[in-house]
């Protein structure tokens, strides 16, 4: 049964909206006028070309940053006019999970995962014992609870990473590169248990990826960012089908396109000293 917050007003509501968003850093626009939709429950994989704005939506999405102009809309509220108090009320409600996962490396499996329960709430220590268990349960490590994150291989400690960000029991996980340097096989459990996750616990997901073989295997939508712009979104196979050539270029990983493999430069006759 999804776990729908009290306050959504429609299970069809999208749980999250970017409307007509412009945001930059200092005086440097990345990304303008981007409208970007995802409905609760769904899987999205946010893709494409390198420094093209994805980190940077998901930071929009916890307000790490502002945008200059549009609306982002979480469970149909704008989060910017938010006080800080209602501001972590709404981040308390988004599991975050970052590249290689950041354990901390002096507290055991189970201490990582109880620590934003210690942090956000007030619950009886045996309630924290069953919570964190049922999540390192969940993951397939409660078997490694009293293990130290230096004993665990890369994959499994990505999969406590994963147990801590629902550890609050989120409505949204945003994972950024959550599979970067994993091995083929734990790349393929961890994206398995993200889309297993999402479904079993009634979650909706963003996850960041230049994998584009296991994200487009457990996505529902896939956003394609880049030149400023979302220039695209849709299913899997609607982006595989796409004539557009810049999400050709990219999805079927050619050299070439309107994402250009030379820099611009001199002709090559003339810097090689001879006739073109
Ligand atoms: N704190 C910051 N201050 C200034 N510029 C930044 C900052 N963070 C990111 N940028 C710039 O904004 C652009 C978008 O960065 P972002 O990290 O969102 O891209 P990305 O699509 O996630 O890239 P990648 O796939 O390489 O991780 C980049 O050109 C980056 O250099």
């Amino acid at each position: 049964m999804p776990a729908i917050s009290p306050s959504s007003a429609s299970v069809e509501a999208p749980l999250i909206e970017l409307r007509d968003v412009t945001v930059g850093y200092g005086d440097r626009v990345i990304l303008e006028r981007v409208n970007l939709t995802l409905k609760r429950g769904q899987v999205l994989a946010l893709i494409g070309t390198s420094g093209g704005g994805k980190t940077t939506i998901l930071r929009l999405l916890g307000r790490q940053i502002r945008p200059i102009q549009g609306q982002v809309l979480f469970d149909g509220q704008d989060i910017a006019p938010l006080n800080l108090q209602q501001l972590y009320a709404v981040r308390r409600r988004m599991g975050v999970l970052f590249q290689f996962g950041a354990l901390f490396t002096d507290l055991s499996v189970f201490e990582n995962v109880a620590f934003p329960l210690r942090e956000h709430t007030k619950l009886p220590e045996a309630m924290i014992r069953d919570l964190v268990l049922m999540k390192l349960n969940a993951v397939g490590l409660r078997g490694a609870r009293d293990l130290m994150p230096s004993e665990v291989s890369g994959g499994m400690a990505r999969r406590v990473a994963l147990a801590r960000a629902i550890a609050l029991d989120p409505d949204l996980v945003l994972y950024d590169e959550p599979f970067a340097g994993l091995d083929p096989i734990s790349l393929g459990v961890a994206a398995r248990l993200i889309r297993n996750l999402n479904d079993a616990l009634g979650l909706t997901s963003i996850i960041v990826s230049h994998d584009l073989h296991e994200t487009f295997g457990i996505a529902d939508q896939v956003a394609m960012v880049a030149n400023g712009r979302v220039v695209a979104q849709g299913t899997p196979d609607e982006l595989r089908r796409s004539t557009d050539p810049l999400v050709r270029q990219f999805v079927g990983a050619e050299p070439d396109g309107p994402v250009r493999f030379h820099q611009p430069a001199l002709p090559v006759g003339e810097d090689f000293g001879v006739a073109a």
